[in-house]
């Protein structure tokens, strides 16, 4: 399944990553002439320019304005996303700007570490280097440096830090290797998988090397052979040589252009482009992102408007300033190059840009089909990698819903397998299957599963954003529960829609074993819209004054988990946090951050009954483009940092928890949040011995849609398939799902009785 693409800047500290980022985009991460100004990855949406379908004068209808014909597509061009000027697209694309490597990292020097972690998920990279000279290997100020070995040795903890995981375990891999008979691609993509790999990529690793031992024999030399050619095909590179403004920079740039090949260079200056943006914004100057010229009021007054633009006027100071950039920056390379710095890490990762369209002789995208001659076109583009299939993108665009039939331009059909590229395939409409009309519910208590595609969904989130915008809609959740069965004790005060926030706890649930429950809750006063869903039967309860989400396990349930043995394992007390909005304990306040930070994500909020949730800092929300003020990996590094609601490493007491999807297994344009059972790493989530079970997010309705996540698609303990997959988890899945469970239940413990057959042999 692909997910949409994720580049990250990196490089040794001080070498303008984060300045980088605020160029590319509308945030302002914090910048610094200190190494390590970053800690925490700051992620941001860019804008990529690309030639929007609009402008192919080959499609029907697509002629120049005549009164007679209808209007012209790239006059009809209006993106959901992003923008569409003359024919040039800017689409969407997700950056991430991780903390400053040093020599070493790889050992845990500097931020060492956490920061390549940070890494994982990234499809390309940029590494930023300051070509000023200015800064030493470590980032500290200095002058005369050479930037020139930085490529290399950067390049080269990448590939330590990859190897040195691997070697971990290498032994027990060949053993393993051999016993189950496993190809060199299943074997390694076990390893690989957590850096978002997947079998093609390894593949295309093995491919390229043609090794002629099979892996059990593979040296020291080879692995390491191995692990750099898969570096190459996991990370393509650019490389951005920043700070182009300084005087020293000519010569340090010379040098770095004889020894690497020219198509992974660019030169930049991140900072004059914040610095235009910024003037910009502020009316003293005419700039577009990325353009070669900037006109201040004098300029266009000269030009021949005598109003200057309505620009305010500049002082000697900032003209000087603005004539010097000019001069060393725009002038000279035309343009501050950091679009180009983009353009480039696209070109490296192979990216198509692919243009649904719900009406493929119109190309409109309304409900209705769109298909007037006036009507907007081409309203979604998503990005996908070169070699991307029909299917991936019906998949990423469509989710789960099964296919009938796909269709292009012409209303001719394309098959699943075709490949899509700039100009082929590329202009799709999907058909999937029609969805059989759900038997109605009783509205009572539960709240009907709505399937929604996602960008069905997109089209809901912006629609509720405008709906926020104009009146806060107060958000009583309706309950949901995904067991029919569930015995809600549901007493009056429950009843229908308009529950009472004060009482925004559902009595005692109790439900089946395997099967969850979810409550949406309404903090009063704070607007945060909590839900939980748990994969275990959890219940609440009124007690001492505060009100307790407890997990109960069955008499006969047993668990290797100390914390899941205790009956009524009290994990937090949520009116103890809706009673403070201004906390005095620094675990409520943290919560409550955390809380804060998902809301504003748009996301949801976990709060689950189980004890030991963790949860991951590399959340991906491509397509949540609300303001967000602050990101999710800001409230997973609060709980990552430890505290009463702490992840696991640090407390087994923790109930609060935003699960963030990620993932190359997830539908990619999934959004909610996803909560797991406990005790299962989420770094990386591929990893799971087992999965989640759902996803859900608030709908412009009020009601919490749910979509229940096919197991399927996690990587597990198992055999993995030629798909990546494991058999095991599918299994489960599969027999989870369509409710009979008593079968699922009956595999796990086949599957259980077998593991332990292997361990004991
Ligand atoms: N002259 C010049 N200075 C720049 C440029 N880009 C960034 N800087 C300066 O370089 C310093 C470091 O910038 P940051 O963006 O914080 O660097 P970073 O790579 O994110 O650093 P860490 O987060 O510490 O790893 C700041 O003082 C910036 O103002 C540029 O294009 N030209
Ligand atoms: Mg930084």
């Amino acid at each position: 399944m692909p997910r949409d693409p994720l580049i990250a800047l990196v490089g040794k500290p001080s070498s303008g990553k984060s300045t980088t980022l605020n160029s590319l985009t509308d945030t302002t991460a914090k910048v610094g002439n200190f190494p390590f100004t970053t800690i925490d990855p700051n992620r941001a949406i860019g804008y990529l320019h690309l030639p929007c379908a609009c402008s192919r004068t080959s499609l029907p209808n697509n002629i120049p304005p005549s009164p007679s014909a209808p209007t012209p597509l790239h006059l009809r061009c209006k993106p959901n996303y992003g923008a569409c000027l003359d024919g040039v697209r800017s689409v969407p694309i997700e950056l991430l700007d991780v903390a400053g490597l040093v020599p070493g990292a790889h050992l845990g020097k500097g931020l060492g570490n956490k920061f390549l972690d940070d890494l994982r998920h990234a499809d390309a990279l940029i590494h930023v280097v300051d070509v000023s000279g200015t800064t030493d290997q470590e980032g500290k100020a200095t002058r005369g440096y050479d930037p020139s070995a930085d490529i290399a040795w950067l390049r080269d903890e990448i590939v330590r830090w990859v190897l040195g995981n691997l070697m971990l375990k290498w032994g027990g891999l060949k053993r393993r290797h051999t016993a189950i008979k496993a190809t060199a691609v299943e074997t390694l993509q076990g390893q690989f998988s957590g850096y978002g790999s997947t079998s093609a990529v390894v593949a295309r690793t093995l491919d390229r090397l043609a090794l002629k031992q099979p892996l059990q024999d593979w040296d020291d030399k080879t692995v390491e052979l191995v692990v750099n050619t898969f570096v190459d095909e996991k990370f393509p590179t650019v490389i951005a040589l920043n700070k182009i403004d300084h005087p020293d920079a000519d010569k340090n740039v010379a040098k770095i252009a004889r020894a690497e090949p020219a198509e992974r260079l660019v030169l930049c200056s991140a900072i004059s482009e914040v610095f235009l943006r910024r003037l910009a914004k502020q009316g003293f100057v005419k700039y577009s992102p990325g353009s070669e010229t900037v006109d201040t009021r004098e300029d266009l007054v000269e030009q021949g408007d005598p109003d200057g633009g309505g620009l305010k006027e500049t002082d000697e100071k900032l003209r000087t300033r603005i004539e010097n950039l000019k001069d060393m920056v725009l002038y000279r390379f035309g343009s501050t190059g950091v679009n180009q710095v983009l353009t480039r890490a696209s070109e490296v990762l192979g990216l198509v840009p692919v243009f649904p369209v719900r009406n493929i002789a119109s190309f409109g995208s309304g409900d209705g089909g769109g298909a007037g001659e006036r009507a907007a076109v081409f309203r979604d583009c998503v990005l996908v990698k070169k070699g991307s299939t029909v299917g991936d993108v019906y998949r990423k665009v469509m989710g789960d819903a099964p296919m009938a039939y796909v269709e292009t331009v012409g209303g001719v059909r394309v098959g699943e397998d075709d490949e899509v590229g700039v100009g082929k395939n590329d202009i799709l409409s999907f058909k999937p299957e029609p969805i059989p009309p759900v038997a109605p519910q009783t509205p009572r208590l539960y709240a009907p599963v709505i399937p929604v595609t996602p960008l069905q969904e997109r089209r809901r989130r912006r629609a509720r954003g405008a709906m926020d915008a104009a009146a806060p809609q107060p958000y009583w959740g309706r309950y949901l529960s995904l067991d029919d069965e569930a015995s809600w004790d549901a007493d009056d005060e429950y009843e229908g829609e308009n529950v009472s926030p004060r009482t925004m706890l559902p009595p005692p649930i109790f439900g089946r074993r395997g099967r969850g429950h979810i409550a949406p809750i309404d903090i009063p006063g704070l607007g945060h819209r909590v839900a939980g869903i748990a994969s275990r039967p959890w219940a609440a309860e009124r007690r001492d004054g505060g009100v307790y989400l407890e997990q109960r396990l069955e008499d006969d349930e047993t668990s290797s988990d100390d914390s899941m043995r205790t009956p009524h394992h009290i994990i937090c007390s949520i009116e103890d946090i809706l009673a403070s909005p201004s906390p005095q304990s620094p675990a409520h306040r943290q919560a409550l951050t955390i809380l804060d930070a998902g809301v504003d994500m748009g996301v949801g909020l976990g709060i689950t009954g189980l004890p030991t949730f963790t949860m991951s800092s590399r959340s991906r929300f491509p397509e949540v483009h609300c303001p967000v003020r602050r990101p999710v990996s800001m409230a997973a590094s609060l709980v990552d940092e430890g505290s009463a609601f702490g992840g696991r490493r640090r407390s087994r007491d923790s109930g609060i928890g935003i699960f963030s999807l990620e993932l190359s297994e997830y539908p990619p344009s999934s959004k909610g949040f996803v909560l797991a059972p406990p005790q299962r790493p989420v770094h990386p989530v591929s990893s799971w011995s087992s999965s989640p079970f759902g996803i859900l997010w608030p709908a412009a309705s009020g009601a919490l849609e749910y979509a229940s996540v096919p197991m399927r698609r996690y990587v597990g303990n198992g055999r993995v398939d030629a798909q990546g997959r494991r058999e095991r988890v599918s299994r489960f899945v599969e027999a989870g799902m369509d409710g009979s469970e008593e079968q699922a239940e009956e595999e796990e413990e086949e599957e259980e009785e077998e593991e332990n057959d292997k361990r004991v042999t």
